[in-house]
C-alpha cells in the first residue's frame, strides 16, 4: 500500500453517491466525514487508488501501519480531494504588467485587444522564446499550482496561433505531462485570436486544413496527448458560425469541445456548445436565458472564471440562475498573462464572495464539477473508494478555512498528494 493518512478531523469526500458531477442545487451540500473516536482515515493502493476511506478504527482493521510506505498523522487536521482547475493558459513568455496599469487607469480588455496588444502582445513574445525557456517557466508555474492543492489542471496552448508555433506549444505541455507530478489534460486552443494580416475566415480554413489534421496525425501516432478543443468566440476573435466549424473538425478528431463563450458580448455561444454537445463552456457573462436552458438538457458544465471578471470588473455571469437551471458549474484559475492567479483556494474565496456561491458550491466546482469538464468525474475530484488518491492536508479543524483564509493557502497546506505519492510537504 502507497499511503495513509489517519485521524482526520474531517474528511471531505464531496459525495458518497456513484455520480460524475453534482448539478445545479446538487452542489449545495458536500459529504464531510467525522469520527469522535479516533477520527478518520484514507487508504491509497500501490496503483495511486483509494483504497479505503472511514473511521481510523476501520481502516486500521483492514491494514497495519508496515503495509504503507508513508503514513500521515492527521490529528486535527482536514482532507480535501485534490483541486481540479478546469481553465488555465500556462505556456507563455513575457508579462502583461503595463496592460494591468493601463486597466487600472480605465482601459477595457478588448480595447487593448484591438490595438495589437494582450493575446497579440504575448504571442509576440512567446513565438521567439526556446521550447527550453518556455517549459522552465511553464514548470515554475505548475509547481506553484500543485503547491496551492492543484493536482489536475487543463492547461491550453493559443499563444502560438500559426502551426508550427502551436504544435511546438503542444509539445511544451506534453513534457510537462509526462515528467511533472500534476496531471495535465492538453486543450488545443490555435483559435485564440486572429493572427495579424488574416482574416477570421482565412484563420478558420487554416485550422480547419492544417492545423488540426496536422493534431490528427501525431494524436494517431501516440506523439501527442491532446483531449480538448478550445476557441475564443468573441466579437473581434471567432464568430459563432467559424468556432462551430473548428470545434465541429476538432471533435471529428476525438477532441472535447471546451470552449470561450459568451464572455464580453452575448454571441449565442452555449447554444452553438450544447448543439455540439459540448463538454464545457467558461465564461458566461453574457451567457442568455436559452443558454443557460440548453447547457442544462446537453449536460455541458458551466466553467466560471471569477479572477478574470475581478480583474476585468465584468459584471459577474448569472451564476444562481445557472444553479436553479441544474447546470454542473466548475471553476478554473484562468492563469493567463491578463489574470495572473494560480491558486485555486482564492478562485474559490473570489467565486464565494464576488459570485454569491456558498463554500460548498465552491468547493464542488474546483474538486468534482471541474473533474467533469475534463471527463473526469467518474475517476477524479472526490475521495472514493476506487477513485484516484489525490488529497490535500490542511492544518485546520474545518475545511471552510480553505477558501475563508483569503491568501493564506501557503499556511494551511500541509501536504499534497498525487496518486497517493505525497508531492508537496510543506515541511520540507
Ligand atoms: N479570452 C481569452 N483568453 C483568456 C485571456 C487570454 C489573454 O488575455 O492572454 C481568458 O480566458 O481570459
Ligand atoms: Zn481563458
Amino acid at each position: 500500500m502507497r499511503l495513509l493518512i489517519h485521524s482526520a478531523k474531517q474528511v471531505v469526500a464531496i459525495t458518497d453517491q456513484d455520480v460524475t458531477c453534482l448539478p445545479g442545487r446538487s452542489m449545495n451540500s458536500v459529504v464531510v466525514l467525522e469520527n469522535t473516536n479516533g477520527g478518520v482515515a484514507v487508504a491509497v493502493d500501490d496503483e495511486g487508488k483509494i483504497a479505503a476511506v472511514g473511521s481510523t478504527q476501520y481502516v486500521r482493521e483492514l491494514w497495519k501501519y508496515d503495509d504503507f510506505d508513508e503514513v500521515i498523522d492527521a490529528t486535527g487536521k482536514c482532507v480535501l480531494p485534490g483541486f481540479v482547475d478546469a481553465h488555465t493558459h500556462p505556456v507563455w513568455a513575457g508579462d502583461r504588467l503595463d496592460e494591468f496599469a493601463m486597466k487600472l487607469a480605465g482601459a477595457s480588455y478588448l480595447e487593448i485587444h484591438n490595438a495589437g496588444g494582450g493575446i497579440f502582445h504575448t504571442v509576440d513574445k512567446t513565438v521567439r522564446c526556446s521550447s527550453e525557456e518556455l517549459y522552465q517557466s511553464l514548470k515554475d508555474r505548475l509547481l506553484k499550482m500543485l503547491q496551492a492543492g492543484t493536482t489536475t489542471a487543463e492547461c491550453k496552448t493559443g499563444y502560438g496561433l500559426e502551426t508550427d508555433a502551436e504544435l511546438r506549444l503542444l509539445q511544451v505541455l506534453q513534457r510537462a505531462k509526462q515528467q511533472l507530478p500534476i496531471e495535465i489534460s492538453i486543450t488545443y486552443c490555435g483559435a485564440h485570436a486572429i493572427p495579424k494580416g488574416k482574416t477570421p475566415e482565412e484563420a478558420t480554413e487554416i485550422i480547419v486544413r492544417d492545423q488540426i489534421p496536422q493534431i490528427q496525425i501525431l494524436m494517431n501516432e501516440k506523439l501527442l496527448p491532446v483531449e480538448n478543443i478550445d476557441v475564443f468566440c468573441e466579437k473581434g476573435a471567432f464568430d459563432t458560425e467559424q468556432s462551430r466549424r473548428i470545434l465541429q473538425a476538432g471533435k471529428e478528431i476525438g477532441l472535447r469541445i471546451n470552449l470561450h463563450g459568451d464572455e464580453l458580448n452575448p454571441m449565442q455561444s452555449a447554444e452553438m456548445a450544447a448543439e455540439l454537445n459540448a463538454t464545457a463552456v467558461s465564461h458566461l457573462e453574457k451567457v442568455s436565458t436559452k443558454g443557460i436552458e440548453v447547457m442544462a438538457m446537453s449536460g455541458t458544465v458551466a466553467i466560471l472564471l471569477p479572477t478574470t471578471a475581478y480583474i476585468m470588473r465584468l459584471k459577474p455571469p448569472p451564476v444562481r440562475q445557472l444553479i436553479e437551471a441544474g447546470v454542473s458549474v466548475a471553476l478554473g484559475s484562468d492563469f493567463n498573462p491578463n489574470a495572473h492567479c494560480l491558486a485555486m483556494p482564492t478562485v474559490m474565496n473570489l467565486a464565494c464572495v464576488t459570485y454569491g456561491m456558498n463554500m460548498p458550491e465552491a468547493l464542488v466546482a474546483a474538486t468534482l464539477n471541474a473533474a467533469a469538464s475534463l471527463g473526469r468525474g467518474r475517476t477524479h475530484g472526490a475521495i472514493q473508494k476506487g477513485r484516484v488518491g489525490d488529497l490535500v492536508v490542511i492544518k485546520a479543524e474545518k475545511w471552510e478555512h480553505i477558501i475563508y483564509q483569503l491568501g493564506c493557502h501557503h499556511h494551511l497546506i500541509e501536504f499534497v498528494v498525487k496518486y497517493g505519492k505525497i508531492v508537496y510537504s510543506s515541511t520540507n
